[in-house]
């Protein structure tokens, strides 16, 4: 099947292509000079279908829309759906993470408690009244530091328990079959069967 990754953003653009394999022939949406959608949504699940279907409106294609973030216990669940532009400039990951570390300082280990969220939306057309939505969830908890290079985004500093490791420190198999991405994909793929 062909579709359209409605993101610009090269790190989700990435996992989804290995998450998805051969099946699917996934393009990004720049490929068509779509541009990105805005994100004028309440939580994850409302963009995540703006984007699909802003994508799916330009191209005449099939779009997933992918909508995620990090949500801090300690800040009321904040970056979360501002997770891509907590510092105030859209996608700068280092000053997102130094925000964030700041906000948190003096914050003890048992109170950054965090999750990371992903909800997928897949649109057979623009004016799809039936999308198929998927959430995935990755529990964790915030580090005083950057660890690892691996992965995108704030994955230097989001600690995963289950894997004794910084999300940036595993494998990119790993990561994508343990994230909120790859959980989300997970149920989307189920979904699309059905
Ligand atoms: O909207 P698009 O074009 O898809 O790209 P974006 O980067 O703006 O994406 P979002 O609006 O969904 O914001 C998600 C942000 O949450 C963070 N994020 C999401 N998934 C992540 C992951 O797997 N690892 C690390 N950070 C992640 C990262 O900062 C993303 O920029
Ligand atoms: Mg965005």
């Amino acid at each position: 099947m062909k579709l359209v990754l409605a993101s610009s953003n090269a790190g989700k653009l990435f996992e989804l292509r290995e998450l998805l394999g051969d099946a699917f022939e996934l393009h990004a949406q720049s490929e068509f000079g779509v541009e990105d959608a805005e994100e004028t949504g309440l939580s994850f699940i409302e963009n995540a279908i703006l984007k699909a279907r802003h994508a799916s409106s330009a191209t005449g294609l099939p779009a997933l829309g992918d909508d995620s973030g990090l949500c801090v216990d300690a800040l009321d669940g904040a970056p979360g759906l501002y997770s891509a532009r907590y510092s105030g400039v859209h996608g700068n990951a280092e000053a997102n993470i130094d925000k964030l570390l700041g906000n948190l300082l003096g914050v003890a280990d048992d109170a950054r408690t965090a999750r990371f969220v992903c909800v997928l939306a897949f649109v057979r057309h623009a004016t799809d009244p039936q999308p198929l939505v998927a959430e995935g969830i990755w529990e964790g908890r915030v580090l005083h530091a950057r660890r690892g290079s691996n992965g995108f985004g704030y994955d230097p500093v989001f600690f995963s328990p289950a894997h004794g490791c910084s999300a940036a420190e595993l494998p990119t198999a790993t990561k994508n079959r343990d994230s909120h991405r790859g959980i989300a994909l997970a149920k989307l793929r189920t979904l699309l069967q059905a």
